[in-house]
């Protein structure tokens, strides 16, 4: 098996914590020369726990349900059997010519065979490229063809789409995988090429710094962009995530978020980390986000730490949680957009002593700002300090020189000796360098950081709304909006003003129950201007069915500006 070292550094959970200074002072990172993640979340376990299981598996679609007994399958996977699946996949991909820097693509849902996925293609030193189920032909085959994938293996839910992007795109995959459903053409049912495999095979050993996933960012501002990253950003999470989820990676702990295992927040901020430090992950497949299943669900499984993104919590908020027994959960981390005081007030009241804490990071560097509750106070507004091992500073966007504390200027991540951070964009040098200015990885967001060294995010520096010579981040207004028991969702942009520039223009849909009118129009408006400054209050509000979101919940402000006719 490819080596793998104890890594002390990274068990954080081992450690009393007296405050987050400590934490960062004793933390440094350690890299070792060969790091295969494969060995790390999967082989090693196989061989020291191999009954402790790995995944719970629960499955309420149609597929789930002809495995099961009409009330949707439910099992586990042992370490030792989540081993068994994944080298009998790699030993097919490897049989079929998959092999070292391959990259194959990994577009299933929330499955046990998307976890064995990518451990398949790790174990052989191959690429894995996540893909959403949500996309559709053009989404799926932009990816694919810009990753000249040799393989993919695809759920029965969105077979077609790649079938319709084969015949669209020129993509060269030998190889298709179809997770229960019917193969056509040159496709394979993904559980007879598996069954007629050896349930043997060790993870290559791989250098550090060998390619293990290209990613694509959620495309919130353009065309999303493959982002390239090597075996050690695993390890350039932990301490982030750790720390994020007050180190809850001891014997018991039990791991679910609701977000699609395709996006790095969900893969990375919680499915690998805890296979990392050998403990069971929820994959649940429902369909849509039920915010009542997501109760039952760390109700019945005693998850004790999951990843909520703000979108889901807000959907959360919505039902009636009286039922549930929730006690087990001690930790919800939260990102990918900001997560508001009172969604996060709600969260800690509804899930009694548990501490929420918001994350912030990106594809490129995920991770680099973490809450924690119980070392740090928090700050109102701001989304934590920078997590043990990152150096995280603002810079004036135009220089990339470092500004003073309160100035609000570009989120910049020193990235050289940081393993979180990307190696560049595939196949865009323009971008790449773009991004990496001074020595700092630019994130294109705009925050300020206080004298102790919080952050407090503003807005996208596409996003920001200059209005009368104020500069103003759409997401205070939509926090404030989202705040009136009349909305359930709120987006903001900035509309073209003769006099001022730009006006805000609040996009709402508004909570069951309650009808657009103009005096709830006047209402909202009025609920702004008490709260925030009086030049923040949306001049026009329309009430929406439904606001543009990425496959992460990020809401597409680009989408609303072209709605306008204002899009650049
Ligand atoms: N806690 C947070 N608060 C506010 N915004 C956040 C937070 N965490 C992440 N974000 C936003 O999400 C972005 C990262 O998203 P991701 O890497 O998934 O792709 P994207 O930036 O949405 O896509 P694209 O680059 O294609 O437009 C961050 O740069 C930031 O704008």
């Amino acid at each position: 098996m490819a080596t793998t070292e104890r890594l002390d550094r990274y068990r954080l959970h081992e450690h009393d914590w007296e405050s987050f200074e400590a934490l960062r002072e004793w933390f440094e990172w350690e890299v070792p020369d060969r790091f295969n993640m494969a060995a790390y979340v999967c082989d090693r376990w196989a061989e020291e726990t191999p009954e402790a299981t790995a995944l719970f598996v629960e499955d309420h679609t149609t597929a789930g349900d002809a495995r099961g007994d009409g009330s949707g399958a439910t099992g586990s996977y042992t370490f030792a059997e989540f081993e068994a699946e994944a080298s009998r996949l790699a030993n097919h991909l490897a049989a079929s010519g998959v092999g070292h820097g391959d990259r194959v693509g990994v577009n299933l849902p929330q499955k046990p065979e998307t976890a064995i996925a990518h451990v398949a293609a790790w174990k052989l030193g191959a690429v894995s490229v996540p893909l959403s189920t949500l996309f559709g032909p053009d989404g799926v085959g932009y990816r694919l063809a810009d990753a000249d994938a040799t393989a993919c293996v695809v759920d029965e839910s969105n077979a077609d789409a790649l079938r319709r992007a084969r015949d669209e795109y020129n993509i060269g995959l030998g190889t298709v995988l179809v997770v229960d459903g019917a193969p056509q053409d040159d496709e394979r049912a993904y559980a007879d090429a598996v069954a007629e495999q050896d349930a043997d095979r060790e993870a290559v050993e791989t250098d550090a710094e060998d390619d293990a996933l290209l990613i694509y960012t959620s495309g919130t501002t353009g065309d999303p962009k493959g982002v390239r990253h090597v075996h050690r950003m695993l390890l350039g999470h932990l301490p982030g995530v750790q720390t994020n989820a007050n180190f809850e990676f001891g014997e018991g702990s039990r791991f679910w978020t609701p977000a699609e295992w395709a996006w790095i927040a969900s893969l990375f901020d919680l499915v690998f980390p805890a296979l990392y430090y050998g403990r069971p992950v929820l994959a649940y497949h429902g369909g849509e986000f039920d915010p009542e299943a997501a109760f039952d669900l760390l109700d019945r499984y005693d998850i004790t730490m999951a990843f909520i993104p703000p979108t889901a919590l807000r959907f959360m908020m919505q039902v009636d949680s009286a039922g549930y027994d929730v006690d087990t959960v001690e930790a919800i981390g939260s990102g990918g957009e900001s997560l508001g005081e009172s969604v996060s007030e709600w969260a800690e009241a509804t899930f009694g002593g548990a501490l929420v804490h918001e994350g912030y990071g990106q594809t490129e560097a995920n991770v680099t700002v973490v809450e924690n509750g119980e070392l740090a106070e928090k700050r109102a507004g701001s989304m934590g300090l920078p997590a043990p091992g990152h150096e995280v500073t603002i810079v004036d966007p135009e220089t990339a020189e470092a500004l003073p504390p309160g100035e609000v200027g570009e989120i910049a991540v020193r990235y050289e000796g940081d393993p979180v951070c990307f190696v560049e964009y595939w196949n865009q040098p323009a971008k790449t360098d773009a991004k990496l200015r001074n020595g700092w990885l630019l994130t294109e967001d705009l925050a300020r950081m206080d004298e102790d060294g919080y952050v407090y995010f503003e807005s996208r520096k596409d996003d920001v709304i200059i209005s009368s010579g104020y500069r103003i981040g759409p997401e205070e207004i939509e926090e404030s909006l989202a705040s009136h028991e009349a909305v359930a969702d709120a987006a903001v942009i900035g509309v073209p003003h003769d006099e001022r520039g730009e006006v805000p223009k609040a996009f709402v849909r508004l909570a069951d129950g309650r009808a657009p009118s103009e005096g709830l129009r006047s209402a909202l408006m009025d609920h702004v201007k008490d709260r925030l400054a009086t030049y923040e209050y949306p001049r026009e509000v329309e009430f929406v069915d439904e606001l543009p979101r990425t496959s992460t919940g990020k809401v597409r402000r680009q989408r609303l500006r072209e709605r306008e006719g204002i899009a650049d």
